[in-house]
């Protein structure tokens, strides 16, 4: 009974909601199977904004239809049970952010351009000059190091990113809210950097004199090696603990470095007792973090871990037609789409072509076609059509998940063997030219349905199951960087 006024229910939302709200977060409830009405959501993060968001009117459309008991939402593994009944809270209340700190008048003043914090080598007083806030760009004497065009208007949503989108959002506009700390991890040159700032902007945005730092690990490091050395760690931890926010980068080069995990772990407690804001990148999951204490790697995970994955063909153009009408070149779609076809491994290395395509094309004084586009980029398809082969692919894929290469060629059908196989094909179609009858031959001499049936069953599983749309970004991340 549950099933069919589900089903109906599900049908009206799909009606009444833009397709991109529906799908990211509706689409992914399953109806449990348990006696109560109850709705599994695929995370934590779905899982809540369905209970802020959606809940109250889930149960109105029910009501509707007869139904009028509370219904539940929970975690699909079970985690963080949480009843919810139709009067719901409403989403997280805005927090005011603090106007207190501005930078000292005869603090001295640094050349520094990378980080927040100066701590001047002399004796007497010992400084800490506050260069940090976000101060509306360009404007007075206080230096933002968040890059203005990393907004979220000029970020381009695409499936491999709309959790991570709508997370950075939400947070933007609930500091120091329920999602304490934001962790977005990912490969390379997929955004991570660009959501974390555009949330920095967007909070200064809102409020000029808010304290937002952003800066990367490594210089958070060297600036608390610096305080140790010229004992300046009171001064250090003030500064750090007086932020709205604060946005490390690339936290994956704390591995190994205790003494900085240990000031960065009371750090991070402070601020996140304070409900201060905390948002952090890195290169992957926490827990795949070697060298980090468990923790910090636990803690990470206290707030709202998403992902970044690289982009599907679609966003790749998207964002190709965004960054050149930026940058106003003219780039027909069609020679978007062609180097979009070509260059997938990261966003950054689609600037890089776009950038290439439009410095030959204002030299030449010549028009952008795929012609032309072909010539400009001849040296670089060349270099990555020689990197990622299929042999390549199914070396990477047998190492990664520890089988035989000549498993992914035989025959054997247990799903150990049978999904990297699967994975591996999806992989070849994606990275390189071949068409599907030439991957079918190279894994076994397979029919070309198989590899098509691969691809597709590939690309449902990374819907819907997190470990397979991470097994599947890290083998990209490896084969294209
Ligand atoms: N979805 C997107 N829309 C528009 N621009 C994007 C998008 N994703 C990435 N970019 C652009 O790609 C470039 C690289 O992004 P960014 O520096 O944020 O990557 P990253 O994930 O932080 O990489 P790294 O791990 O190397 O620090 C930036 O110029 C950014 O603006």
């Amino acid at each position: 009974m549950h099933e069919s006024l589900w089903q109906q229910c599900i049908e009206q939302l799909q009606n009444e909601l833009p397709s991109h709200q529906f799908n990211t977060w509706l689409r992914p409830l399953i109806l449990s199977e348990s006696g109560v009405f109850t709705l599994l959501a695929p995370n934590r993060f779905i899982a809540n904004w369905v209970r802020d968001k959606y809940v109250q009117r889930i149960q109105t459309i029910l009501e509707e239809l007869g139904y009028n008991d509370a219904i539940e939402i929970e975690i699909a593994n079970g985690q963080g049970k949480k009843p919810v009944v139709a009067s719901s809270r409403q989403a997280g209340a805005k927090k005011p952010i603090q106007m207190d700190l501005k930078p000292s008048a005869s603090a001295p003043v640094s050349t520094s351009s990378a980080s927040p914090v100066v701590i001047e080598d002399r004796k007497q007083p010992k400084e800490i000059e506050v260069q940090t806030t976000g101060a509306k760009r360009g404007k007075g004497k206080v230096q933002s190091y968040l890059n203005p065009s990393f907004t979220f208007k000029s970020f381009v949503e695409g499936k491999s990113n709309q959790l991570a989108l709508a997370a950075s959002q939400q947070i933007a506009e609930n500091v120091g809210g329920a999602y304490n700390p934001l962790f977005i991890y990912g490969g390379v040159g997929l955004g991570k950097t660009h959501l974390m700032q555009a949330i920095g902007n967007h909070i200064i945005d809102q409020n000029p004199a808010a304290k937002v730092v952003y800066l990367h690990s490594e210089r958070f490091v060297a600036d608390m090696v610096k305080a140790l050395q010229l004992n300046a760690m009171p001064e250090f931890k003030k500064f750090y603990r007086s932020l709205d926010a604060l946005l490390i980068d690339d936290i994956q080069f704390f591995a190994k470095k205790d003494r900085s995990q240990e000031e960065f772990f009371h750090t991070f407690n402070a601020l996140l007792e304070g409900n201060q804001q905390v948002i952090l990148t890195c290169d992957r999951f926490p827990k795949e973090i070697e060298g980090l204490e468990d923790r910090l790697k636990s803690r990470f995970g206290w707030g709202l871990t998403v992902a970044v994955e690289p982009p599907d063909l679609e966003t790749r153009v998207a964002i190709l037609m965004k960054k050149a009408e930026e940058q106003k070149v003219k780039l027909p779609g069609e020679a978007a789409f062609f180097i979009a076809q070509r260059i997938r491994s990261n966003v950054r290395e689609l600037e890089g072509a776009l950038k290439r395509v439009s410095a030959n094309a204002r030299f030449t004084g010549s028009a952008i076609n795929t012609a032309f586009v072909k010539e400009a980029l001849k040296d670089l398809l060349a270099l990555q059509d020689k990197q990622v082969s299929i042999e390549n692919i199914q070396r990477t894929v047998a190492e990664y998940y520890k089988i035989k290469i000549s498993d992914l060629h035989s025959k054997r059908r247990s799903r150990s063997i049978a999904r990297p196989r699967q994975v591996a094909m999806a992989l070849s179609k994606e990275l390189t030219q071949h068409s599907l009858p030439e991957i079918g031959e190279a894994f076994g001499g397979r029919d070309h349905t198989t590899v098509l049936h691969a691809c597709r069953k590939v690309k449902e599983l990374r819907e819907t199951i997190q470990d397979i749309r991470e097994d599947y970004s890290n083998l990209h991340r490896t084969l294209t960087t």
